[in-house]
């Protein structure tokens, strides 16, 4: 009977786990990387594991040089472009010196990642041409982020904008060859997403396109060597040739060097930024007015303001929050916080239900009658948390139940009120390491 009064009210799957996530607990609190990765600008790191401790340890010994490349396939970038450049400006604030390549060489090898079918060649001419507009775009955002968004209350880091054809323009083929082919491995250029994807198309892939990634990790390589740089960002396509320059440079001089991926920005609807009905947003004014610049972003629906000013503005994230969710939104997100971050079970026990609800999107929520007698184990069978039988006992004595943050290893301790069932009539329940299951209780003279 009772299992039937268990009313599950919502189950909203959460999306899959950042990369980055684990280093907010990480005990190495880098402030750089942690506020990229609450802002949402950083999806993935590799090595995988180094954004946990390496990454910050490097970030955190001096200032660092971190690059993004940009290829001039058009006259100029568009607002999907943006979120790698404001991710550049983000580490330049934290006085880290900034690398902006512009791919003059590479634009005319065509990047495979993320395209379905190769480019058309695109002649020195007009690559060269490219390169010009998107330069200017380049630097103008830079300029206005120093004159109108630096705080100044740290010292930022250089910005240099160069392009990867003076580094290629007199360089012999095979001297080139020579060099760079030894430090990459067939093998692992084959099994680049990048690379399958296109093989198994119907028009597969030409030897200029494939030697593409050979060109950016060597870029890498050569910025290593000149610069020291150590970082590099792309988009969330780019991972393949982030990895290979990772492999190039440890092989060529063994140092260890770190990619980070920013993610695809998608309006609320899925689709790509600045993309919907072909109409790209561009960051040039002759291309798109900053009147449609602006329009741009005020038309955008509600449910994406608060994502887009954390991930395109340089507003601390209190105020972000403060500005879409006023006074009671930004106590709200700090309570949960608390009781997300810093177990405080006096914060769980200030939540509405709502709130843990917003809190634990993944966790089932239940309303429970509240039966005198009710044990640990009843509860955890209640919400069928763990499998039925001696097995299910088993999990709980073995200290698999947590209940409002506090491991419950014994399975017939009854519920006690302020222990186990909070004065607001909640229970926040967690079987293993991330199951969580929310429970209000209802009293039989709540009932009547
Ligand atoms: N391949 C990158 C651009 C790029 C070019 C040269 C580099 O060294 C790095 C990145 C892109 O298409 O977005």
């Amino acid at each position: 009977m009772a299992a039937s009064m268990a009313r599950t009210c919502r189950h909203v799957p959460r999306r899959g786990p950042c990369v980055l996530r684990l280093t907010l607990r990480s005990k190495l609190h880098n402030g750089l990387l942690l506020s990229l990765n609450k802002r949402g600008i950083l999806k993935e790191s590799f090595p995988e594991d180094a954004a946990q401790d390496r990454l910050p340890r490097l970030l955190q010994s001096g200032a660092q040089t971190v690059y993004c490349g940009f290829d001039p396939t058009a006259d100029s970038l568009h607002v999907g472009n943006l979120l790698a450049i404001v991710g550049l400006l983000h580490f330049r604030s934290a006085g880290h010196h900034v690398l902006a390549v512009l791919g003059g060489a590479t634009a005319q090898i065509g990047d495979p990642s993320g395209k379905t079918s190769e480019r058309e060649r695109l002649s020195a001419e007009v690559a060269e041409a490219n390169t010009r507009g998107i330069r200017e775009s380049i630097q103008r955002v830079f300029t206005n982020h120093e004159l109108h968004f630096h705080d100044g209350s740290r010292k930022a880091g250089t910005v240099t904008v160069l392009n990867n054809l003076s580094w290629y323009k007199n360089r012999g083929v095979v001297d080139f060859l020579s060099e760079a082919g030894r430090h990459l491995r067939m093998g692992t250029m084959l099994s680049r997403h990048s690379v399958q994807s296109r093989l198994r198309s119907a028009d597969g892939m030409s030897l200029t396109e494939f030697t593409y990634q050979v060109f950016q990790a060597y870029d890498f390589h050569h910025l290593n060597q000149i610069y020291g740089c150590k970082i590099q960002l792309g988009g969330t396509d780019q991972l393949g040739n982030l990895m290979s320059g990772h492999e190039y440079i440890h092989k060529a001089s063994g140092d260890e060097v770190f990619g980070l991926t920013v993610p695809l920005v998608t309006s609320s609807a899925g689709d790509k930024l600045g993309k919907t009905a072909g109409n790209a947003v561009w960051l040039n004014r002759d291309k798109t007015s900053p009147f449609e610049f602006y329009q741009f972003f005020l038309r955008q629906p509600d449910a994406s303001v608060e994502r887009f000013l954390k991930l395109f503005t340089f507003l601390p994230l209190a105020e972000v929050t403060k500005l879409v969710h006023g006074k009671e939104g930004l106590e709200s997100a700090k309570r949960c916080t608390d009781a997300l971050y810093h177990s405080s079970v006096q914060a769980l026990e200030e939540m509405s239900d709502g709130e843990l609800q917003e809190l634990f999107r993944e966790a089932p929520f239940h309303e429970l009658l509240l039966e005198p007698g009710t044990t640990v184990m009843d509860a955890c069978r209640r919400l069928s948390a763990v499998p039925e039988g001696p097995r299910g006992y088993q999990m709980v004595s073995e200290g698999a139940v947590w209940i409002n943050h506090r491991r419950t290893d014994n399975p017939e301790q009854l519920l006690l009120p302020k222990l186990h069932i909070l004065s607001n009539g909640l229970t926040l329940l967690r079987v293993g390491k991330r199951n969580f299951y929310i429970i209000k209780w209802l009293s039989l003279q709540g009932l009547s």
